[in-house]
């Protein structure tokens, strides 16, 4: 019997592929020093088996979301090229996602909407009419959940070599932040580790040597259930955050590198949005913003929406009463992050999950 294979453009549901429900682990790499548990290792394999003991558990959920991201993007590297529409490229990746996770209410979907940000523009960025050129650098960051498990993982793509240092340094400076991160971690010295490996790098522009800059108004951040930003944050240039990584923390580690100034700005139209997890609740005199809260709560809830979502979840005219849900403090806004113009800017992002025994590289591939 032929064993049944993902598709291309990817469309068969990941249980059809793992009829066993259980999913590949990540990578695993070891603790530094495994001699800075707060308790002992008969404690920490107790814990283990209790949260890993069968299928259903958490860690197997966002295995689960990781194998969708790993299966799409391998896809979409091979069909984004230049001539393509921003708007091609996210459906096509959305759209593999909804199939391969089984889209289902809030069991299992898109974690949040599909950034498609290019050359000077570092995040949050997904430009409509814009045709990709054979000199963007693209980064593509997109999500994956199963119950409220997000998978945040983001690659850069180039289709020529002059940036090919830039792409380089932040693929190090991820990989740097991936290994040093582990329970107890002061996330200020784990940004200081990131930010050396970075800036050991510079890109040769014609005649023109350029250092590679972390951009220090970015971060990484830990990630809660339904929650995209658990509130910690791993900034990419060293700083006094005596915050320590815990066990049992999500975090998504994610590295910018800029030929700019290796500082964002917001700006342009807004695209992505988010319910804030601890809105609160003030009484809504615009009756078309609580309309519309109701139906952010019903096909999103904290999870974060693009405008593309509003529209396809059967909204229009939401502009005035999405506005007034962010002013009001309900929804967070997230415009585009961008550098300045003429500057170029790559991105890494990976999840991992620090266990009771073992830190789990869960968005690992064999493409980065
Ligand atoms: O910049 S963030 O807002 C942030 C970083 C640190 C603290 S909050 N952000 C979280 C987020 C916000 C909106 C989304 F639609 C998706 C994610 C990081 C990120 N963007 C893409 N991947 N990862
Ligand atoms: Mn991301
Ligand atoms: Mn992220």
């Amino acid at each position: 019997k032929k064993k049944l294979e993902q598709t291309d453009p990817p469309r068969v549901g990941l249980s059809k592929l793992f009829p066993s429900g259980i999913y590949p682990e990540g990578e695993l790499q070891p603790y530094k020093d495994d001699n800075t548990y707060r308790i002992t290792s008969e404690e920490a394999r107790y814990k283990e088996k209790l949260a890993n003991e069968d299928p259903e558990t958490t860690y197997n959920d966002i295995r689960r979301a990781a194998e969708v991201h790993r299966q799409v993007r391998e896809r979409a590297r091979k069909f984004i090229r230049p001539g393509l529409t921003m708007t091609e490229i996210a459906e096509f990746i959305e759209d593999g996602t909804r199939a391969l996770v089984e889209e289902n209410g809030f069991e299992s979907g898109v974690g949040f909407p599909t950034g498609l940000s290019l050359n000077h523009c570092a995040a949050h960025y997904t430009p409509k009419l814009v045709i990709l050129s054979q000199g963007d650098v693209l980064k593509v960051d997109f999500g994956v959940h199963v119950n409220g498990r997000i998978l945040d993982s983001a690659f850069t793509l180039t289709f020529d070599h002059t940036y090919d240092k830039l792409v380089e340094a932040v693929k190090a400076a991820t990989d740097t932040g991936v290994r040093e991160a582990g329970i107890d971690v002061r996330l200020g010295e784990l940004a200081g580790a990131i930010q050396e490996t970075m800036e050991s790098y510079e890109v040769e522009i014609g005649s023109q040597v350029l250092p590679v800059k972390p951009i220090e108004n970015l971060s990484g951040h830990s990630i809660n259930k339904y929650q995209i930003h658990g509130g910690k944050s791993v900034m990419l240039v060293k700083n006094s955050d005596q915050t320590k990584m815990e066990e049992g923390d999500y975090f998504a580690i994610e590295t910018f590198g800029s030929t700019g100034r290796g500082r964002i700005v917001e700006s342009g139209e807004c695209s992505h949005y988010a319910r804030r997890v601890d809105a609160p609740h003030v009484p809504l005199r615009l009756t078309s913003a609580k309309t519309l809260l109701k139906s952010i709560n019903k096909n999103f809830g904290t999870l974060p929406f693009c405008r593309r979502y509003l529209d396809r979840a059967g909204e229009s005219k939401y502009l005035l009463a999405l506005n007034h849900l962010v002013s009001q403090g309900i929804v967070q806004d997230y415009p585009p992050l961008c550098d300045q113009r003429g500057s170029m800017t790559a991105q890494f992002e990976h999840t991992i999950l620090l266990r009771p025994t073992v830190k789990e590289v869960i968005s690992r591939g064999d493409d980065y």
